[in-house]
Protein backbone atom coordinates (compact mmCIF):
# COMPACT_ATOMS: atom_id res chain seq x y z
CA UNK A 1 0.00 0.00 0.00
CA UNK A 2 1.09 3.57 -0.82
CA UNK A 3 1.99 5.65 2.54
CA UNK A 4 0.78 9.49 2.71
CA UNK A 5 2.57 11.75 4.81
CA UNK A 6 0.18 14.89 6.10
CA UNK A 7 2.47 17.05 7.34
CA UNK A 8 -0.06 20.13 8.00
CA UNK A 9 -3.49 19.98 9.74
CA UNK A 10 -5.87 18.85 7.45
CA UNK A 11 -9.83 18.53 7.60
CA UNK A 12 -10.97 14.65 8.19
CA UNK A 13 -13.26 14.40 5.06
CA UNK A 14 -9.33 14.69 3.48
CA UNK A 15 -8.13 12.14 5.26
CA UNK A 16 -10.92 9.39 4.93
CA UNK A 17 -10.49 9.60 0.94
CA UNK A 18 -6.78 8.52 1.33
CA UNK A 19 -7.23 6.13 3.80
CA UNK A 20 -9.16 4.23 0.35
CA UNK A 21 -5.93 3.97 -1.07
CA UNK A 22 -2.78 4.43 1.17
CA UNK A 23 -1.47 4.67 4.58
CA UNK A 24 -2.11 7.75 5.70
CA UNK A 25 0.45 9.26 8.73
CA UNK A 26 -0.37 12.57 10.33
CA UNK A 27 2.43 14.09 11.69
CA UNK A 28 2.71 18.10 12.11
CA UNK A 29 4.96 20.05 13.24
CA UNK A 30 8.48 18.49 11.74
CA UNK A 31 11.25 20.45 11.43
CA UNK A 32 13.17 20.55 7.56
CA UNK A 33 16.04 17.92 9.16
CA UNK A 34 12.91 15.83 10.21
CA UNK A 35 10.64 16.08 7.55
CA UNK A 36 14.12 15.16 5.31
CA UNK A 37 14.98 12.01 7.14
CA UNK A 38 11.10 10.41 6.97
CA UNK A 39 10.14 11.60 3.27
CA UNK A 40 12.33 9.01 1.46
CA UNK A 41 9.63 6.27 2.72
CA UNK A 42 6.70 8.14 1.76
CA UNK A 43 4.59 8.33 -1.66
CA UNK A 44 2.53 11.32 -1.37
CA UNK A 45 2.98 14.45 0.89
CA UNK A 46 -0.14 16.39 1.71
CA UNK A 47 0.14 19.84 2.97
CA UNK A 48 -1.37 23.50 4.58
CA UNK A 49 0.73 26.50 4.74
CA UNK A 50 2.49 25.46 7.36
CA UNK A 51 5.37 23.29 5.90
CA UNK A 52 8.36 24.39 3.64
CA UNK A 53 9.00 21.97 1.20
CA UNK A 54 12.26 23.29 0.56
CA UNK A 55 14.16 21.38 -2.49
CA UNK A 56 16.25 19.45 0.30
CA UNK A 57 13.26 17.72 1.25
CA UNK A 58 12.18 17.17 -2.48
CA UNK A 59 15.46 15.43 -3.10
CA UNK A 60 15.12 13.11 -0.04
CA UNK A 61 11.88 12.36 -1.42
CA UNK A 62 13.07 9.68 -3.53
CA UNK A 63 9.40 7.96 -3.44
CA UNK A 64 7.38 11.02 -3.99
CA UNK A 65 5.10 11.65 -6.79
CA UNK A 66 2.97 14.10 -5.27
CA UNK A 67 2.38 16.98 -3.35
CA UNK A 68 -0.87 18.22 -2.35
CA UNK A 69 -1.17 21.91 -1.20
CA UNK A 70 -4.68 21.97 0.74
CA UNK A 71 -4.98 25.75 -0.59
CA UNK A 72 -4.46 27.86 -3.16
CA UNK A 73 -0.60 29.19 -2.85
CA UNK A 74 2.02 26.90 -3.71
CA UNK A 75 4.74 29.59 -2.35
CA UNK A 76 5.63 27.17 0.40
CA UNK A 77 7.19 24.48 -1.62
CA UNK A 78 9.21 24.79 -4.45
CA UNK A 79 7.89 23.66 -7.15
CA UNK A 80 10.85 24.14 -9.95
CA UNK A 81 12.70 21.26 -7.87
CA UNK A 82 9.61 19.00 -7.51
CA UNK A 83 9.31 19.04 -11.63
CA UNK A 84 12.88 18.78 -11.96
CA UNK A 85 12.29 15.54 -10.16
CA UNK A 86 8.89 14.35 -11.89
CA UNK A 87 6.65 14.88 -8.99
CA UNK A 88 3.28 16.60 -9.30
CA UNK A 89 2.55 19.35 -7.48
CA UNK A 90 -1.54 19.91 -6.83
CA UNK A 91 -3.49 22.82 -5.27
CA UNK A 92 -7.32 23.59 -4.71
CA UNK A 93 -7.77 27.38 -6.94
CA UNK A 94 -11.21 27.69 -5.79
CA UNK A 95 -11.84 25.73 -2.49
CA UNK A 96 -11.43 28.72 0.35
CA UNK A 97 -12.01 32.04 -2.61
CA UNK A 98 -15.10 32.58 -0.53
CA UNK A 99 -13.67 32.28 2.81
CA UNK A 100 -10.71 34.66 1.96
CA UNK A 101 -13.01 37.03 0.56
CA UNK A 102 -15.70 37.14 3.59
CA UNK A 103 -12.78 37.43 5.30
CA UNK A 104 -12.01 40.30 3.85
CA UNK A 105 -15.25 41.93 4.06
CA UNK A 106 -15.25 41.03 8.05
CA UNK A 107 -11.72 42.96 8.44
CA UNK A 108 -13.51 46.29 6.19
CA UNK A 109 -16.48 46.42 8.31
CA UNK A 110 -14.72 45.14 11.83
CA UNK A 111 -12.26 47.86 11.06
CA UNK A 112 -14.71 50.63 10.85
CA UNK A 113 -16.63 50.17 14.09
CA UNK A 114 -13.50 49.13 16.00
CA UNK A 115 -14.83 45.65 17.26
CA UNK A 116 -12.28 44.17 18.18
CA UNK A 117 -11.42 46.80 20.86
CA UNK A 118 -14.86 47.63 21.45
CA UNK A 119 -15.09 44.04 22.36
CA UNK A 120 -12.30 43.83 24.58
CA UNK A 121 -13.26 46.82 26.52
CA UNK A 122 -16.81 45.51 27.36
CA UNK A 123 -15.08 42.18 28.38
CA UNK A 124 -12.37 43.92 30.74
CA UNK A 125 -15.82 45.20 32.70
CA UNK A 126 -15.52 48.54 30.62
CA UNK A 127 -18.78 50.32 29.27
CA UNK A 128 -16.99 53.54 27.09
CA UNK A 129 -19.14 54.30 23.80
CA UNK A 130 -17.05 57.43 23.11
CA UNK A 131 -13.80 55.66 22.03
CA UNK A 132 -15.93 53.75 19.49
CA UNK A 133 -17.38 56.44 16.97
CA UNK A 134 -16.78 54.68 13.43
CA UNK A 135 -17.65 55.12 9.88
CA UNK A 136 -20.01 53.82 7.54
CA UNK A 137 -18.90 52.02 4.14
CA UNK A 138 -21.96 53.62 2.66
CA UNK A 139 -21.54 55.65 -0.44
CA UNK A 140 -17.57 55.09 0.27
CA UNK A 141 -14.80 54.41 -2.37
CA UNK A 142 -13.54 51.22 -2.16
CA UNK A 143 -10.31 50.06 -4.09
CA UNK A 144 -10.04 46.63 -5.32
CA UNK A 145 -6.38 45.98 -6.26
CA UNK A 146 -6.63 42.46 -8.14
CA UNK A 147 -9.83 41.64 -9.34
CA UNK A 148 -9.35 37.96 -9.38
CA UNK A 149 -11.72 35.29 -8.29
CA UNK A 150 -11.47 36.17 -3.90
CA UNK A 151 -11.71 40.52 -5.22
CA UNK A 152 -14.36 39.46 -7.75
CA UNK A 153 -16.78 37.99 -4.73
CA UNK A 154 -15.53 41.44 -2.47
CA UNK A 155 -16.61 43.54 -5.17
CA UNK A 156 -20.16 41.62 -5.49
CA UNK A 157 -20.86 42.33 -1.85
CA UNK A 158 -19.14 45.38 -1.13
CA UNK A 159 -21.54 46.89 -4.33
CA UNK A 160 -24.80 45.19 -2.28
CA UNK A 161 -22.98 47.87 0.35
CA UNK A 162 -24.07 50.38 -1.41
CA UNK A 163 -20.09 51.14 -1.59
CA UNK A 164 -18.53 52.87 -4.89
CA UNK A 165 -15.70 50.30 -6.59
CA UNK A 166 -13.04 51.00 -8.54
CA UNK A 167 -10.12 48.91 -9.36
CA UNK A 168 -6.84 48.22 -10.71
CA UNK A 169 -6.13 45.08 -12.42
CA UNK A 170 -3.67 45.44 -15.67
CA UNK A 171 -4.72 41.87 -16.85
CA UNK A 172 -8.59 41.68 -16.41
CA UNK A 173 -10.81 43.20 -19.57
CA UNK A 174 -13.03 46.39 -19.48
CA UNK A 175 -15.97 44.65 -19.92
CA UNK A 176 -15.58 42.18 -17.04
CA UNK A 177 -14.58 44.97 -14.88
CA UNK A 178 -18.03 46.39 -16.26
CA UNK A 179 -20.43 43.45 -15.32
CA UNK A 180 -18.72 43.37 -11.63
CA UNK A 181 -19.59 47.15 -11.61
CA UNK A 182 -15.74 48.72 -10.73
CA UNK A 183 -14.58 51.34 -12.51
CA UNK A 184 -11.02 49.70 -13.60
CA UNK A 185 -8.47 52.86 -12.92
CA UNK A 186 -4.58 53.11 -12.40
CA UNK A 187 -2.81 52.26 -9.06
CA UNK A 188 -2.02 56.19 -8.42
CA UNK A 189 -5.95 57.02 -8.83
CA UNK A 190 -6.96 53.93 -6.51
CA UNK A 191 -4.25 55.29 -3.96
CA UNK A 192 -5.87 58.58 -4.27
CA UNK A 193 -9.24 58.26 -4.40
CA UNK A 194 -10.34 55.30 -2.73
CA UNK A 195 -11.78 55.47 1.11
CA UNK A 196 -10.96 51.79 1.76
CA UNK A 197 -8.25 49.73 -0.06
CA UNK A 198 -8.36 45.61 -0.16
CA UNK A 199 -5.68 43.73 -1.47
CA UNK A 200 -6.48 40.50 -3.56
CA UNK A 201 -3.53 40.09 -6.06
CA UNK A 202 -0.61 37.14 -5.47
CA UNK A 203 3.01 38.39 -4.23
CA UNK A 204 4.78 38.53 -7.24
CA UNK A 205 8.26 41.04 -8.00
CA UNK A 206 6.02 43.69 -9.13
CA UNK A 207 3.55 43.67 -6.34
CA UNK A 208 6.31 43.15 -3.46
CA UNK A 209 5.92 46.40 -1.57
CA UNK A 210 3.34 47.83 -3.65
CA UNK A 211 2.52 49.70 -0.46
CA UNK A 212 5.07 51.43 0.80
CA UNK A 213 5.67 54.96 1.96
CA UNK A 214 5.71 56.26 -1.41
CA UNK A 215 1.98 54.78 -1.91
CA UNK A 216 1.06 55.56 1.46
CA UNK A 217 1.95 59.25 1.22
CA UNK A 218 -0.65 59.23 -2.11
CA UNK A 219 -3.72 58.25 0.20
CA UNK A 220 -6.37 59.95 1.94
CA UNK A 221 -5.54 60.49 5.79
CA UNK A 222 -8.71 58.15 6.27
CA UNK A 223 -8.00 55.58 4.03
CA UNK A 224 -8.58 51.97 5.43
CA UNK A 225 -6.30 48.78 4.16
CA UNK A 226 -7.01 45.99 3.91
CA UNK A 227 -4.61 43.10 3.44
CA UNK A 228 -5.92 39.37 3.32
CA UNK A 229 -3.96 38.47 0.14
CA UNK A 230 0.29 38.01 0.65
CA UNK A 231 2.74 39.49 3.12
CA UNK A 232 5.26 41.05 1.76
CA UNK A 233 2.50 43.72 -0.73
CA UNK A 234 2.92 45.80 2.16
CA UNK A 235 6.10 47.59 3.73
CA UNK A 236 4.69 46.57 7.34
CA UNK A 237 7.17 49.40 8.80
CA UNK A 238 6.06 52.46 6.59
CA UNK A 239 2.49 51.07 7.54
CA UNK A 240 3.28 50.94 10.97
CA UNK A 241 4.41 54.53 10.67
CA UNK A 242 1.84 56.15 9.07
CA UNK A 243 -0.86 54.51 11.23
CA UNK A 244 0.98 55.78 14.26
CA UNK A 245 1.58 59.33 13.01
CA UNK A 246 -2.48 59.59 12.02
CA UNK A 247 -1.26 59.73 8.60
CA UNK A 248 -3.90 56.43 7.74
CA UNK A 249 -6.94 55.64 8.76
CA UNK A 250 -6.76 51.99 9.51
CA UNK A 251 -4.90 48.57 8.41
CA UNK A 252 -6.44 45.08 8.94
CA UNK A 253 -4.29 42.55 8.10
CA UNK A 254 -4.31 38.73 8.14
CA UNK A 255 -0.69 38.00 6.17
CA UNK A 256 2.49 39.33 7.29
CA UNK A 257 5.65 39.33 5.44
CA UNK A 258 7.32 36.92 8.09
CA UNK A 259 4.49 34.13 9.21
CA UNK A 260 4.31 33.80 12.06
CA UNK A 261 4.87 37.60 12.93
CA UNK A 262 8.04 38.41 14.78
CA UNK A 263 6.85 39.31 18.64
CA UNK A 264 8.47 42.70 17.96
CA UNK A 265 7.24 43.71 14.77
CA UNK A 266 5.87 47.03 15.35
CA UNK A 267 2.50 46.52 14.07
CA UNK A 268 1.62 44.54 17.37
CA UNK A 269 2.27 47.58 19.49
CA UNK A 270 -0.78 49.45 17.23
CA UNK A 271 -3.85 50.97 18.99
CA UNK A 272 -7.73 50.49 18.08
CA UNK A 273 -6.96 52.00 14.19
CA UNK A 274 -5.25 48.46 13.89
CA UNK A 275 -7.12 44.59 13.27
CA UNK A 276 -4.56 41.76 13.05
CA UNK A 277 -5.06 37.74 12.49
CA UNK A 278 -3.04 34.97 11.98
CA UNK A 279 -3.65 34.00 8.10
CA UNK A 280 -7.21 33.04 8.70
CA UNK A 281 -8.39 33.59 5.55
CA UNK A 282 -9.26 30.33 4.77
CA UNK A 283 -10.22 29.21 8.05
CA UNK A 284 -13.62 28.06 7.78
CA UNK A 285 -15.17 24.66 8.03
CA UNK A 286 -16.16 24.52 4.33
CA UNK A 287 -12.89 26.46 2.69
CA UNK A 288 -10.96 23.43 4.91
CA UNK A 289 -13.76 20.52 3.69
CA UNK A 290 -13.31 21.98 0.31
CA UNK A 291 -9.76 22.34 -0.08
CA UNK A 292 -9.02 19.05 1.68
CA UNK A 293 -11.10 16.78 -1.03
CA UNK A 294 -9.76 18.56 -3.57
CA UNK A 295 -6.29 17.61 -2.90
CA UNK A 296 -7.08 14.34 -1.35
CA UNK A 297 -8.72 13.55 -4.47
CA UNK A 298 -6.17 14.39 -6.52
CA UNK A 299 -3.22 12.72 -4.63
CA UNK A 300 -5.66 9.31 -4.51
CA UNK A 301 -6.35 9.87 -8.45
CA UNK A 302 -1.87 9.86 -8.68
CA UNK A 303 -1.31 7.32 -6.33
CA UNK A 304 -3.39 5.33 -8.42
CA UNK A 305 -2.15 6.06 -11.60
CA UNK A 306 -4.72 8.70 -12.96
CA UNK A 307 -4.29 12.20 -14.03
CA UNK A 308 -4.63 15.21 -11.59
CA UNK A 309 -7.03 17.53 -12.17
CA UNK A 310 -5.71 20.83 -10.91
CA UNK A 311 -1.53 20.43 -11.28
CA UNK A 312 0.34 23.49 -11.32
CA UNK A 313 3.15 21.74 -12.76
CA UNK A 314 2.56 19.05 -15.00
CA UNK A 315 -0.56 18.64 -17.24
CA UNK A 316 -3.29 16.09 -16.27
CA UNK A 317 -3.20 13.57 -19.07
CA UNK A 318 -2.51 10.07 -19.09
CA UNK A 319 0.75 9.24 -18.63
CA UNK A 320 1.95 7.45 -22.20
CA UNK A 321 0.10 10.70 -23.35
CA UNK A 322 1.65 12.97 -21.43
CA UNK A 323 5.63 11.58 -22.51
CA UNK A 324 4.46 11.72 -26.41
CA UNK A 325 3.13 16.01 -26.01
CA UNK A 326 5.44 17.26 -22.84
CA UNK A 327 8.17 18.72 -25.35
CA UNK A 328 5.45 20.27 -27.13
CA UNK A 329 3.28 21.87 -23.56
CA UNK A 330 6.54 23.06 -22.21
CA UNK A 331 7.29 24.99 -26.11
CA UNK A 332 3.53 25.81 -25.79
CA UNK A 333 3.45 27.02 -22.38
CA UNK A 334 7.29 29.71 -22.90
CA UNK A 335 4.95 30.98 -25.93
CA UNK A 336 2.38 31.98 -24.47
CA UNK A 337 3.99 33.81 -21.64
CA UNK A 338 6.10 35.60 -24.44
CA UNK A 339 3.32 36.67 -26.69
CA UNK A 340 1.37 37.31 -23.29
CA UNK A 341 4.22 39.93 -22.31
CA UNK A 342 5.01 41.23 -25.64
CA UNK A 343 1.13 41.60 -26.07
CA UNK A 344 1.32 44.06 -22.74
CA UNK A 345 -1.74 41.97 -20.92
CA UNK A 346 -5.26 42.43 -21.71
CA UNK A 347 -5.18 39.87 -24.42
CA UNK A 348 -8.36 39.75 -26.06
CA UNK A 349 -7.38 37.25 -29.16
CA UNK A 350 -5.15 34.28 -29.13
CA UNK A 351 -4.68 32.45 -32.04
CA UNK A 352 -2.85 29.37 -32.11
CA UNK A 353 -1.19 27.20 -35.34
CA UNK A 354 -0.03 24.55 -35.11
CA UNK A 355 2.40 23.32 -37.94
CA UNK A 356 4.22 20.88 -39.32
CA UNK A 357 3.74 17.44 -37.76
CA UNK A 358 2.40 18.88 -34.50
CA UNK A 359 -1.00 19.55 -36.73
CA UNK A 360 -1.69 16.07 -36.60
CA UNK A 361 -2.07 16.02 -32.46
CA UNK A 362 -5.14 16.46 -30.80
CA UNK A 363 -4.73 20.00 -30.13
CA UNK A 364 -6.18 20.37 -27.04
CA UNK A 365 -3.53 20.31 -24.54
CA UNK A 366 -1.27 22.69 -26.73
CA UNK A 367 -3.87 25.57 -27.03
CA UNK A 368 -4.04 24.91 -23.36
CA UNK A 369 -0.76 24.87 -22.23
CA UNK A 370 -0.48 28.32 -24.48
CA UNK A 371 -3.08 29.46 -22.20
CA UNK A 372 -1.68 28.49 -18.96
CA UNK A 373 1.32 30.73 -20.19
CA UNK A 374 -0.28 33.38 -21.46
CA UNK A 375 -2.21 34.02 -18.23
CA UNK A 376 0.84 33.08 -16.22
CA UNK A 377 2.00 36.33 -15.12
CA UNK A 378 -1.47 37.18 -14.05
CA UNK A 379 -2.43 34.57 -12.36
CA UNK A 380 0.99 32.74 -10.56
CA UNK A 381 -0.12 29.60 -9.27
CA UNK A 382 -3.54 29.85 -9.64
CA UNK A 383 -3.69 29.05 -13.13
CA UNK A 384 -2.75 25.14 -14.14
CA UNK A 385 -3.89 22.84 -17.21
CA UNK A 386 -7.36 22.61 -15.46
CA UNK A 387 -8.61 26.08 -15.47
CA UNK A 388 -6.34 27.85 -17.62
CA UNK A 389 -9.87 27.12 -20.44
CA UNK A 390 -12.17 28.89 -17.87
CA UNK A 391 -9.69 31.70 -16.46
CA UNK A 392 -8.84 32.88 -20.44
CA UNK A 393 -12.94 32.46 -21.35
CA UNK A 394 -14.14 34.63 -17.86
CA UNK A 395 -11.53 36.98 -19.39
CA UNK A 396 -12.89 37.44 -22.31
CA UNK A 397 -10.12 35.94 -24.59
CA UNK A 398 -11.22 34.64 -27.69
CA UNK A 399 -8.90 31.65 -29.53
CA UNK A 400 -8.63 30.85 -32.91
CA UNK A 401 -7.22 27.56 -33.55
CA UNK A 402 -5.72 26.49 -37.27
CA UNK A 403 -3.59 23.65 -38.56
CA UNK A 404 -0.74 24.04 -41.17
CA UNK A 405 0.88 20.39 -41.50
CA UNK A 406 2.26 21.89 -45.31
CA UNK A 407 5.08 23.98 -42.79
CA UNK A 408 8.40 21.70 -42.49
CA UNK A 409 10.76 23.95 -41.53
CA UNK A 410 10.88 22.02 -38.51
CA UNK A 411 9.34 18.72 -38.35
CA UNK A 412 6.81 20.85 -35.94
CA UNK A 413 6.60 24.32 -34.68
CA UNK A 414 4.17 26.29 -32.62
CA UNK A 415 3.13 30.25 -33.71
CA UNK A 416 1.01 32.23 -31.61
CA UNK A 417 -0.38 35.89 -31.85
CA UNK A 418 -1.89 38.00 -29.45
CA UNK A 419 -4.17 40.95 -29.73
CA UNK A 420 -3.49 42.91 -26.32
CA UNK A 421 -2.89 46.60 -24.83
CA UNK A 422 0.45 46.67 -26.99
CA UNK A 423 -1.22 45.95 -29.93
CA UNK A 424 -0.95 42.62 -32.08
CA UNK A 425 2.32 40.48 -31.73
CA UNK A 426 3.34 37.27 -32.95
CA UNK A 427 6.05 34.66 -31.96
CA UNK A 428 7.15 31.04 -33.20
CA UNK A 429 8.97 28.29 -31.68
CA UNK A 430 9.64 24.94 -32.58
CA UNK A 431 11.89 21.84 -30.89
CA UNK A 432 15.70 21.09 -32.01
CA UNK A 433 16.11 17.03 -32.76
CA UNK A 434 16.87 17.01 -29.12
CA UNK A 435 13.95 18.42 -27.50
CA UNK A 436 15.31 21.85 -26.73
CA UNK A 437 12.93 24.52 -27.68
CA UNK A 438 13.44 27.47 -29.72
CA UNK A 439 12.12 30.72 -30.38
CA UNK A 440 12.30 30.84 -34.25
CA UNK A 441 10.37 34.01 -35.18
CA UNK A 442 9.46 36.60 -33.48
CA UNK A 443 6.72 39.47 -35.20
CA UNK A 444 7.07 38.06 -38.12
CA UNK A 445 11.21 38.85 -37.88
CA UNK A 446 13.12 35.33 -38.31
CA UNK A 447 15.53 34.67 -34.77
CA UNK A 448 16.97 31.48 -33.41
CA UNK A 449 17.49 32.02 -29.58
CA UNK A 450 16.59 29.50 -26.89
CA UNK A 451 14.32 30.95 -23.97
CA UNK A 452 15.55 31.85 -21.07
CA UNK A 453 14.21 33.32 -17.61
CA UNK A 454 15.24 36.80 -18.58
CA UNK A 455 15.00 38.71 -21.98
CA UNK A 456 15.18 41.76 -23.58
CA UNK A 457 13.53 42.39 -26.53
CA UNK A 458 14.26 45.51 -29.28
CA UNK A 459 12.67 46.72 -32.61
CA UNK A 460 14.74 49.07 -33.95
CA UNK A 461 16.13 50.49 -37.15
CA UNK A 462 18.85 48.32 -38.33
CA UNK A 463 22.07 50.96 -39.07
CA UNK A 464 25.56 50.15 -37.85
CA UNK A 465 26.56 50.83 -34.15
CA UNK A 466 23.46 49.90 -32.44
CA UNK A 467 24.10 47.34 -31.13
CA UNK A 468 27.26 47.94 -29.35
CA UNK A 469 25.69 50.78 -27.80
CA UNK A 470 22.82 48.37 -26.23
CA UNK A 471 25.64 46.27 -25.02
CA UNK A 472 27.42 49.02 -23.58
CA UNK A 473 24.73 50.53 -22.15
CA UNK A 474 23.75 47.05 -20.60
CA UNK A 475 27.58 46.62 -19.36
CA UNK A 476 27.40 50.26 -17.52
CA UNK A 477 24.49 48.85 -15.42
CA UNK A 478 26.41 45.71 -14.91
CA UNK A 479 23.92 43.40 -16.98
CA UNK A 480 25.46 40.12 -18.38
CA UNK A 481 24.45 39.29 -21.76
CA UNK A 482 24.22 35.58 -22.25
CA UNK A 483 23.36 35.47 -25.63
CA UNK A 484 22.04 38.02 -28.63
CA UNK A 485 20.51 37.94 -31.59
CA UNK A 486 18.83 40.41 -34.41
CA UNK A 487 16.18 39.23 -37.07
CA UNK A 488 15.22 41.62 -40.04
CA UNK A 489 13.37 41.15 -43.23
CA UNK A 490 15.58 43.59 -45.37
CA UNK A 491 18.87 45.16 -44.91
CA UNK A 492 18.93 48.63 -43.42
CA UNK A 493 15.40 47.95 -42.39
CA UNK A 494 13.31 47.39 -39.26
CA UNK A 495 15.22 44.60 -36.83
CA UNK A 496 14.55 42.90 -33.45
CA UNK A 497 16.70 42.09 -31.31
CA UNK A 498 16.66 39.76 -28.88
CA UNK A 499 19.19 39.46 -26.07
CA UNK A 500 19.26 36.99 -23.21
CA UNK A 501 20.38 38.10 -19.47
CA UNK A 502 22.05 36.65 -16.94
CA UNK A 503 20.57 39.22 -14.66
CA UNK A 504 17.85 41.01 -14.09
CA UNK A 505 17.12 44.79 -15.82
CA UNK A 506 17.54 47.50 -13.07
CA UNK A 507 14.71 50.16 -12.64
CA UNK A 508 15.30 52.88 -15.34
CA UNK A 509 17.62 50.83 -17.65
CA UNK A 510 14.43 50.54 -20.12
CA UNK A 511 13.85 54.41 -20.10
CA UNK A 512 17.59 54.30 -21.05
CA UNK A 513 17.46 52.14 -23.88
CA UNK A 514 14.27 53.96 -25.72
CA UNK A 515 16.87 57.23 -25.61
CA UNK A 516 19.54 54.97 -28.05
CA UNK A 517 18.75 56.42 -31.54
CA UNK A 518 17.03 53.97 -33.89
CA UNK A 519 15.40 52.23 -31.09
CA UNK A 520 11.52 52.15 -31.65
CA UNK A 521 10.56 49.54 -29.19
CA UNK A 522 11.70 48.11 -26.02
CA UNK A 523 10.07 45.42 -23.59
CA UNK A 524 11.68 42.64 -20.73
CA UNK A 525 10.61 39.63 -20.30
CA UNK A 526 10.28 36.89 -17.69
CA UNK A 527 10.11 33.16 -18.44
N1 LIG B 1 -5.53 34.97 3.56
C1 LIG B 1 -5.74 33.76 3.08
O1 LIG B 1 -5.84 32.79 3.83
C2 LIG B 1 -5.89 33.55 1.60
C3 LIG B 1 -6.77 32.56 1.13
C4 LIG B 1 -6.89 32.39 -0.24
C5 LIG B 1 -6.15 33.18 -1.12
N2 LIG B 1 -5.29 34.10 -0.62
C6 LIG B 1 -4.51 34.98 -1.52
O2 LIG B 1 -5.40 35.95 -2.10
C7 LIG B 1 -4.84 36.44 -3.31
C8 LIG B 1 -5.89 36.50 -4.41
O3 LIG B 1 -6.38 35.20 -4.65
P1 LIG B 1 -7.42 34.91 -5.84
O4 LIG B 1 -7.89 33.54 -5.60
O5 LIG B 1 -8.39 36.00 -6.00
O6 LIG B 1 -6.40 34.93 -7.07
P2 LIG B 1 -6.73 35.14 -8.62
O7 LIG B 1 -5.57 34.57 -9.34
O8 LIG B 1 -8.10 34.63 -8.95
O9 LIG B 1 -6.72 36.72 -8.78
C9 LIG B 1 -5.56 37.51 -8.68
C10 LIG B 1 -5.79 38.74 -9.54
O10 LIG B 1 -4.66 39.59 -9.39
C11 LIG B 1 -4.40 40.18 -10.66
N3 LIG B 1 -3.03 40.65 -10.68
C12 LIG B 1 -1.88 39.94 -10.89
N4 LIG B 1 -0.81 40.75 -10.83
C13 LIG B 1 -1.31 42.00 -10.56
C14 LIG B 1 -0.69 43.27 -10.39
N5 LIG B 1 0.63 43.43 -10.47
N6 LIG B 1 -1.49 44.33 -10.12
C15 LIG B 1 -2.84 44.20 -10.03
N7 LIG B 1 -3.48 43.02 -10.22
C16 LIG B 1 -2.71 41.94 -10.47
C17 LIG B 1 -4.70 39.08 -11.66
O11 LIG B 1 -4.99 39.58 -12.95
C18 LIG B 1 -5.91 38.41 -11.04
O12 LIG B 1 -7.12 38.94 -11.57
C19 LIG B 1 -3.66 35.51 -3.60
O13 LIG B 1 -2.48 36.15 -3.17
C20 LIG B 1 -3.92 34.29 -2.72
O14 LIG B 1 -2.75 33.59 -2.41
C21 LIG B 1 -5.16 34.31 0.72
O1 LIG C 1 -4.85 28.29 5.75
C1 LIG C 1 -4.07 28.04 4.84
O2 LIG C 1 -3.65 26.93 4.57
C2 LIG C 1 -3.62 29.22 3.92
C3 LIG C 1 -4.61 29.51 2.87
C4 LIG C 1 -4.25 30.53 1.81
O3 LIG C 1 -3.28 31.41 2.15
C5 LIG C 1 -4.00 29.86 0.49
O4 LIG C 1 -3.02 30.17 -0.17
O5 LIG C 1 -4.84 29.04 0.10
Amino acid sequence: MPKVLVSDPIDQAGLDILSQVAQVDVKTGLSNEELVQIIPEYDALMIRSGTRVTQEIIEAGNQLKIIGRAGVGVDNVDVPAATRKGIVVVNSPEGNTIAAAEHALAMMLALSRYIPDANHSVKNGKWDRKSYVGAEVYKKTLGIVGLGKIGSHVAAAAKALGMKLIAYDPFISLERADHLGCRLVDMDLLFRESDYITLHIPKTSETANLINAEALAKMKPTVRIINCARGGIIDEAALAEALKEGRIGGAALDVYENEPLEADSPLRSLGKEAILTPHLGASTAEAQINVAIDVAEQIRDVLLGLPARSAVNIPGLYPDALEKLRPYLQLAENLGNLVGQLAGGRVELLTVRLQGELADNNSQPIVVAALKGLLSQALRERVNYVNASIEAKERGIRIIETRDGSIRDYTGSLHLEAKGALGDHSVTGALLGDGEIRITDIDEFPINVPPTHHMLFTRHRDMPGIIGKIGSLLGSFNVNIASMQVGRKIVRGDAVMVLSLDDPLPEGILAEIMKVPGIRDAYTVML
